[in-house]
């Protein structure tokens, strides 16, 4: 569990974190989002005591991450993959992380096979690839058996194959009870894999909710409808008010009603219905729409091309 209470941090007259409460609760995952700069890095850095807060505080399994005696066993971070001895073996890396907690090597044998670095855990970490640095990034993350992980940006860089296996082994860990805070920019990723979002702007908590209810609330939502005598259904509908929108794929676009509205209408008339379905549009069309106000970096639209 992770705790933050009216969370600051201030650099010089710029506020990167700026009075944020939340709570990161076990057995799910939770997503970090916001644009760049929003502030969900410095927030994980003061998590973990690598900044500390102008103002406010934060804890890890009730206390602030300093007050560990064995932070390893508490939370597991990856917060900058190339923060190794390039020098050094992936084997030895996690060895010497080890020691400074009493892990031995059965454990680091166990968190190489566990991140599939068996074949490369003897090679220098200088000549990794960019994935293969994330790996070892979540073996060093997993290697205290902690309740909490702190992953920021875990799939930056990995193959599909990699993306998949980070999604399936955050949702174990989830499963099992354990807390986990991941950001990442891939819309679809953390549709995919989060459970709950919390959503940064400029420092500031955009939303914290479930992550269906986020991207309903955002988006709307409207019911997909199919039925052989449409006319019919939609001068029902208009009966009671309700506008229903033809497409041209031959279905309809229901918007303000509840699915059960409408097939309780149909089956009052006897009309059979061969669809009926919620759509509430995408995480990548919510997330767009929440940090519309808030992004610091902005491309221009791309000009129309005129004819020559
Ligand atoms: N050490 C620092 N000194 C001064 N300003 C900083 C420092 N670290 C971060 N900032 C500023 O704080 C703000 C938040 O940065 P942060 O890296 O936390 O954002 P982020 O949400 O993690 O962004 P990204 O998605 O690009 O990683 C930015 O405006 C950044 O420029």
């Amino acid at each position: 569990m992770i705790h933050a209470r009216g969370l600051t941090k201030k650099y010089g007259s710029r506020t990167a974190v700026d009075g944020i409460d939340f709570t990161v609760e076990p057995g799910r995952v939770t997503g970090f989002l916001g644009p760049n700069g929003a502030g969900k890095s410095t927030t994980m850095r003061m998590i973990v005591g690598l900044d500390r807060p102008t103002e406010g505080s934060v804890t890890v399994g009730g206390h602030p991450y300093r007050a560990h005696r064995a932070p390893l066993r508490e939370v597991g971070v990856l917060l900058d993959a190339k923060a190794v001895h390039s020098g050094r073996t992936a084997y030895k890396h996690l060895l010497a992380m080890g020691a400074t907690h009493g892990i031995g090597k059965a454990r680091v044998h166990e968190v190489i096979g566990l991140t599939g670095l068996d074949s490369v855990a003897g090679k220098r970490v200088k000549g990794f690839s960019l994935g293969m640095g994330q790996r070892l990034g979540i073996a060093s993350a997993l290697l205290g058996d902690p309740a909490t992980l702190i992953l920021d940006e875990p799939v930056n860089g990995l193959d599909p194959e990699g993306v998949r296996w980070v999604r399936t082994l955050v949702r174990g860990l989830a499963a099992e009870g354990r807390t986990v805070l991941l950001s990442s920019h891939l819309m679809s990723e953390m549709a995919q894999t989060a459970d709950q979002l919390i959503v940064l702007g400029r420092g500031r908590i955009l939303e914290n909710a479930p992550i269906e209810d986020v991207i309903s609330r955002t988006n709307g939502t409207t019911v997909r409808v199919r039925t052989p005598d449409l006319a019919r259904l939609a001068a029902l509908l208009a009966g009671d008010g309700i506008a229903v929108s033809r497409q041209p794929d031959g279905s309809a676009q229901v918007s303000a009603v509840t699915p059960e509205r409408i097939g309780e209408t149909a089956a009052a008339a006897g009309l059979p219905l061969h669809e009926l379905t919620v759509v509430s549009g995408s995480l990548e069309d919510a997330y767009m729409t929440l940090t519309a106000d808030e992004v610091e970096y902005r491309t221009a639209a791309p000009r129309k091309e005129t004819a020559r």
